[in-house]
């Protein structure tokens, strides 16, 4: 069945945050693929994108009009942010079929005296002290309990070395004040970026707006998720803003306008992960819409990446990209640091993998280069491996991966632990093994608010849609909707995330 149900007390303290909501949990039971798939997912838009173009519309020299922006608990707390420094953000209605564009103004000058809330959200807590930086007056920042514990000293540090003033008691974390004073010096700064790549993108997007500019030097050994900061760059330079890179690991962003320019929002190939993977998981086909031919989106790897298990993709002039699998799974061994965003569906996959095909033995896999996603929305290699585990599976903690070695799954609960990939890995085991429950399937709106209602319709046979629509899904959130905000701050993100609507 594939009916979203509140939980009957059952593992209800269970938040994955480590701090009980002691209360009734929902619990999502999978649903399992009856039959091979065949199915065509339009994805809305990407959240990296959509973050990114929202701080530099506020930054501009004008108004911008973003086209197709993700609507989603990290897109909402971005606006928010953005419009309590005073940018005016206002969505613009196109029809009852489609989401708003937004219409992004920016303020005369930035206002300080107020407080953003970052929720779980990495970009929202990395970009946005940058740009209250600039503003006038104190902004304090806070966000959910497991967002307390994502570093942000190198980017702190860095901040404060450019000229800004910043209390945050030497936690080198949430919670923090910066107090703005309306401009900052920039210049030549050298930080530590191997535990995020954020806190380089945080630099860059405010940089031009820094009376010096800025010029970053990485001075860590490894740089994860370096897409993402190609993909800052990509969108700074399409603002008219120059940006030069002059060795690995050092860029410099020259003072000077932000040009406003109106952007159309790429869908969010990281999301596409765990469909495209059902591909693999069900045999079949799955096709995603609108994939663009020229991106910097780390999602795009997944036309290399899945084959490695034993998909087929093929990517047509008309932007469909469709992957192709028989249901069975290979092992894989993957270094793969710049796509950490992608590592639970892979993990998902690999754990799949060891499970075996239809009686078959299974397949040993190992996936590395991806410490960094420890500092994720929760550790996600110990997440992993204690859900995978709690299954039955054979998963080891190395220090910068996984290795899933041969073992059968069985049912049980997926805990999410807050976290939206956590959730659509669960997902993703359960469409193969039987009775897999997911804890906070909510999760899924901090960037797929419709993640239950699309992957029902792209995995589950009528029937249970039927049902499903009868009953609901405890997941629809709509932007545009007033009387809600993204700012609830419960003991675990599902419960905040139920009480958010973004409000435009
Ligand atoms: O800049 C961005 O939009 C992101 C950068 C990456 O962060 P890390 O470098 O911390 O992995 C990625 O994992 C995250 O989902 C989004
Ligand atoms: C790491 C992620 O998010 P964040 O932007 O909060 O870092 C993610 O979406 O996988």
């Amino acid at each position: 069945m594939l009916i979203a149900k509140m939980n009957q007390g059952k593992d209800g303290d269970e938040t994955g945050t480590g701090e009980g909501v002691g209360e009734a949990a929902a619990l999502w039971p999978a649903p399992q693929a009856e039959r091979a798939i065949d199915a065509t997912v339009p994805l809305p838009g990407s959240k990296s994108l959509t973050g990114r173009e929202l701080v530099l519309a506020a930054l501009a020299d004008g108004p911008s009009t973003l086209h197709a922006p993700l609507q989603s608990r990290d897109a909402a707390l971005m606006i928010d942010a953005l419009r309590a420094l005073g940018t005016e953000i206002e969505a613009l209605p196109r029809g009852e079929s489609a989401d708003p564009d937004l219409r992004v103004t920016p303020a005369p000058e930035l206002t300080g005296s107020t407080t953003v809330e970052c929720g779980l959200a990495g970009t929202v807590m990395r970009f946005v002290p940058a740009v209250a930086a600039l503003a006038l007056g104190p902004v304090a920042f806070d966000g959910d309990p497991y967002a307390r514990k994502r570093p942000m000293r190198p980017v702190l540090d860095a901040l404060r070395a450019l000229g800004a003033d910043i209390a945050d008691e030497g936690r080198g974390a949430l919670p923090f004040t910066v107090h703005g004073t309306g401009s900052l010096q920039g210049g030549r700064v050298e930080l530590d970026a191997s535990l995020s790549s954020q806190f380089v993108s945080a630099l860059l997007l405010a940089g031009a707006r820094f009376e010096n500019g800025v010029h970053v030097v990485h001075t860590g050994e490894r740089l994860p998720s370096l897409p993402h900061i190609e993909m800052t760059i990509a969108t700074l330079r399409a603002r008219g803003v120059r940006v030069d890179s002059p060795a690995d690991g050092e860029w410099i962003v020259a003072p000077g306008a932000i040009r406003a320019i109106d952007v159309t929002i790429e869908p969010d190939l990281s999301n596409a992960a765990p469909f495209l993977a059902a591909a693999l998981v069900t045999g079949g086909r799955i096709t995603v819409p609108n994939w663009p031919s020229s991106t910097t989106q780390v999602g795009d790897s997944l036309r290399t990446l899945l084959p490695e298990f034993g998909a087929a993709t093929h990517l047509d002039d008309a932007g469909d990209l469709t992957i192709t699998a028989t249901g069975a799974i290979s092992g894989v061994s993957l270094h793969v640091p710049e796509a950490g965003e992608l590592a639970p569906t892979l993990v998902g996959l690999a754990a799949l993998a060891a499970h075996g095909t239809d009686g078959t033995d299974g397949a040993a896999s190992t996936i590395t280069g991806i410490g960094h996603i420890r500092h994720h929305e929760t550790d996600r290699i110990a997440a992993l491996v204690a859900e995978i585990n709690a299954l039955g599976g054979d998963a080891v903690e190395l220090d910068d991966g996984i290795e899933v070695r041969p073992a059968p799954l069985h049912g049980g609960v997926w805990h999410s632990y807050a976290d939206h990939r956590m959730a659509t890995t669960g997902a993703l085991i359960g469409l193969r093994v039987p009775g897999v429950e997911i804890e906070d399937i909510a999760s899924t709106s901090k960037t797929l608010p419709r993640f239950t209602e699309l992957w029902g319709r792209a995995v589950a046979p009528r029937e249970a849609l039927a049902e499903s629509s009868r009953d609901g899904v405890d997941v629809a959130f709509e932007l545009g909707a007033s009387g809600g905000d993204a700012t609830a701050h419960g003991t675990s993100l599902g419960q905040a995330a139920r009480g958010f609507i973004a409000g435009l």
